[in-house]
């Protein structure tokens, strides 16, 4: 396997990642979205003890993911030192010389630290521009870290003072979020979020033609949340009314988004909404998309206070969480596909 990073320059783009026009991104003018704010949150602790303020950061949070299934958080937390060191030590891996990556690169998805280019979906078809490391994070046991590189000598300090951090922001916005749809404040705070969270570390090459590829496909999360650092370079699209809009890349902010589960439990409310990533000619872009996640014993369906029998009905069938990460595998990671295996139809 060869990954993007270690290839020479290029200025042209082999015809392995060439999409057919019609699979294309269309990189329209306005794909950086006018008119259309992205909701940026400030959930700072000052205004979260604030009964008041706290109603009211409750109530922005659902309409954005009513709205959009995504939105950024600032003042969320993390520090900027964090998230600064394990950016730079994620980016530090990608730079290693080929040798040393070689022993992790692997599709194999059952390693609980592989590093690949593309993705181990759609094989044999049109490649992503993209590398990527997929590694268990949290919780921070010998279990979990004796899988992670000792290189750089900086990875794992930093990788678990960030995976600690996102773990306790990503309780927090549970909370926030439990509040908002009227289920006791530890709905999420169990089972459903107690699984081994997994990162997506993401690295995007400049691309010499940003109009044929595409770093990564459209899809959607398997997990319940997902929070995304993307640092100083946008290149995330998320699917609203139809449409690709540009999420822009907010100083200091963390970008948040529903999975699967979060869509099921919630009974469709708070949806999975469908995203991809984009290329561009001039900058690297790197993501740590950090999977908050069910234990895989865990019985999801939709909440007995999300359904109502006449006006509301279930949309989705009880599961075992290992069920869905199954389907999800079998059906490619396309939505249409997984949900359909779990969605009642009345
Ligand atoms: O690179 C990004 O911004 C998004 C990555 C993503 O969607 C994922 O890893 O699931
Ligand atoms: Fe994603």
């Amino acid at each position: 396997m060869e990954l993007l990073t270690d290839a020479r320059a290029r200025h042209f783009v082999p015809d392995k990642y060439v999409f057919p026009p019609e699979k294309r991104p269309a990189l329209l003018p306005d794909s950086d979205s006018p008119g259309v704010a992205f909701p940026v949150i400030d959930i700072h602790p000052a205004t979260l003890s604030d009964d008041r303020r706290r109603r009211l950061v409750v109530a922005e949070i659902i309409q954005a993911g009513m709205e959009f299934g995504f939105l950024q958080v600032v003042n969320h937390g993390v520090g900027e030192d964090v998230v600064r060191g394990f950016r730079e030590a994620a980016a530090g891996l990608f730079a290693l010389p080929a040798e040393e990556k070689l022993p992790y690169c692997s599709d194999d998805m059952s390693r609980h630290f592989r590093l690949a280019t593309s993705t181990a979906f759609h094989r044999n078809q049109t490649c992503y521009w993209r590398d990527y490391f997929r590694i268990r994070c949290y919780p921070v046991t010998d279990e979990v870290t004796r899988h992670w590189p000792s290189k750089p000598p900086t990875f794992g300090i930093s990788l678990a003072e960030y995976s600690t951090a996102v773990h306790e922001l990503s309780q927090t916005l549970l909370r926030l979020i439990a509040e908002g749809l009227g289920l006791g404040a530890n709905f999420f705070a169990g089972d459903l979020s107690a699984g081994v969270t997994q990162m997506n570390v993401n690295y995007y090459p400049p691309c010499p033609d940003p109009t044929v590829t595409l770093g990564l496909f459209p899809h959607c999360d398997r997990h319940l949340l997902t929070v995304l650092s993307q640092g100083d370079v946008a290149g995330l699209q998320a699917r609203h009314d139809g449409r690709w809009l540009l999420v822009p890349a907010v100083p200091g902010a963390l970008v948040i988004n529903f999975g699967h589960q979060m869509e099921i439990v919630t009974n469709g409310l708070l949806a999975s909404v469908e995203h991809r990533v984009v290329t561009n000619t001039t900058a690297a872009r790197l993501s740590v998309a950090t999977l908050v996640t069910p234990k895989m014993e865990c019985r999801i369906g939709p909440a007995p206070e999300m359904v109502d029998e006449a006006t509301n009905p279930a949309k989705y069938r009880e599961f075992i969480f290992s069920e869905f990460m199954e389907a999800y595998a079998a059906a490619d990671a396309s939505r249409e596909r997984v949900l359909e295996s779990f969605k009642i139809h009345h």
